[in-house]
């Protein structure tokens, strides 16, 4: 971990090096990827067969690679009763948050003579990715499937790695509460591969929404245009803004919430009091030690965990801005007066009873967000990533009469003749 002061000498240098973390890795990763992602391609089913194998330990023909109907039975019979309900208030508190993000098919009649809109259509056919290398996501099943589901998408594939064929009784459950159609134990490149140019076994989709580790992210950067993809949404981050108010052992433990996820998973803490960054610095090593994922969260708070001293609030905030964190709590006093400053997060949560975990599994919002600084352009998974939208044009005799000419105009200074013959000829009826 490493404790900075803004004012201290190379605090820019440092900062710059926290900005760009992993960039470097990236570029082995990627070549690493583009392989996979290639011999996919290739050799489908029995790519997807070895690298399933390689990377998940897992032993099957290309049949065994879809989970049936009795797997599913099996699974709603392991599960404990509190636990169904506890996953069922979730997929009901998603599903209300994301219906009030469903926008309808309009048709403006502002001119009588022309009438314009937009048709949104649901995708037809969409791939989920849910991990399952280092931990088990139900609610990453619930996240991806639930804005699908009320986007009115025709069918969800749903790809979750099962290290050791190990398959989790409450991802399987997740899915189905959420309405995913089709479950497929694969991970990784291998699987986005394979969901982005289709296999015998594993179809083609139109997109695919989901976070994973650096592999997966990766992979869906590079088979983007091929197929579509909401965002980057890799390992972990989470960045606290302090005022010196609030309990250091609650920002040191939803620091270690993200550090928990991933290795590479980053938690940063920039506070206006330096006596609080270290309580909090002391705190985190002493909750370490309680963790039964100690080993990841360990690596990861050594490697890209960070607590920036800064002079004063708007700095602070100016800094996260920069860095752009995938999620951001303001554990200040008055959140609401510093969110308005805020132009760069994934999620922003409020004040001090509200700790991120909170969204990662049932507030509403999505919790699948961009990471390594593409919050700058990119947006929470929403209910938007699972339709298209085509524009609509209807013009009347008289509307083209109204307009015409000026199309022809600029027509001709485009030297379109064609464009404007189209226009012209209709006008002289
Ligand atoms: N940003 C978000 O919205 C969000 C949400 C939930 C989880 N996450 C992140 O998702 C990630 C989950 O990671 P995970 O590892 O548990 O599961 P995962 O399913 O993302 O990755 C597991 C797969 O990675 C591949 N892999 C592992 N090592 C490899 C190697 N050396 N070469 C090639 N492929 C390799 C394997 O195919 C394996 O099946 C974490 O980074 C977590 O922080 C992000
Ligand atoms: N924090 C993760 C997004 O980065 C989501 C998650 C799922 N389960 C627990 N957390
Ligand atoms: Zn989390």
């Amino acid at each position: 971990m490493q404790f900075l002061d803004i004012r201290e000498a190379g605090f820019q240098a440092k900062f710059d090096a926290i900005v760009e973390r992993g960039e470097e890795s990236g570029r082995e990763v990627e070549e690493v990827v583009l392989g996979i992602i290639s011999d996919v391609r290739k050799r489908g089913d029995a790519a997807l067969l070895e690298y399933t194998h390689r990377f998940d330990r897992l032993e099957c023909d290309a049949a065994g690679l879809e989970i049936t109907g009795a797997e599913f039975e099996k699974a709603f019979a392991q599960v404990d009763e509190k636990d169904l309900a506890a996953l069922k208030v979730a997929v009901e508190r998603v599903a209300r948050f994301h219906e009030k993000q469903k926008q309808q098919t309009w048709l403006s009649t502002e001119e009588t003579d022309i009438m314009l809109g937009q048709k949104v259509t649901p995708l037809a056919k969409v791939g989920i990715y849910v991990p399952g290398g280092k931990a088990c996501y139900p609610s990453s099943v619930i996240m991806n499937a639930v804005p699908a589901k009320v986007a009115g998408v025709g069918e969800i594939v749903m790809v979750v790695p099962t290290p050791g064929g190990e398959t989790n009784p409450h991802v399987l459950v997740a899915a189905k509460l959420a309405g995913v159609d089709r479950v497929f134990r694969i991970g990784g490149a291998q699987a986005v591969a394979a969901l982005a140019y289709g296999t015998a076994t594993v179809p083609r989709v139109d997109k695919i929404t989901g976070p994973g580790n650096i592999y997966v992210a990766t992979a869906k950067k590079l088979v983007f245009g091929q197929v579509g993809i909401d965002m980057i949404a890799g390992p972990s981050e989470i960045l606290v803004i302090n005022d010196g108010s609030g309990n250091p052992v609650h920002i040191a433990a939803d620091l270690l919430s993200q550090a928990e996820h991933d290795e590479l998973a980053s938690s940063v803490l920039i506070t206006t009091d330096r006596s609080f960054g270290e309580k909090v610095a002391a705190e985190v090593e002493r909750q370490l030690k309680e963790l039964s994922r100690e080993a990841i969260a360990r690596k990861s708070w050594e490697s890209f965990g960070v607590i920036i001293v800064a002079g004063n609030l708007e700095e602070a905030v100016a800094f996260s801005n920069r860095i752009a964190p995938e999620h951001l709590e303001l554990a200040v006093e008055n959140p609401f007066e510093v969110m308005p400053l805020i132009t760069n997060a994934g999620a922003i949560f409020m004040g001090h009873y509200t700790p991120e975990a909170s969204g990662d599994y049932l507030a509403g919002p999505n919790h699948t967000l961009p990471t390594g600084g593409t919050a700058r352009f990119f947006s929470p998974l929403s209910v938007d990533d699972f339709v298209k939208k085509s524009s609509l044009i209807y013009f009347t005799k008289g509307g083209l009469k109204r307009v015409g000419e000026d199309v022809v105009r600029i027509a001709k200074l485009e030297g379109l003749d064609a464009h404007g013959r189209s226009v012209s000829f209709r006008l002289e009826d």
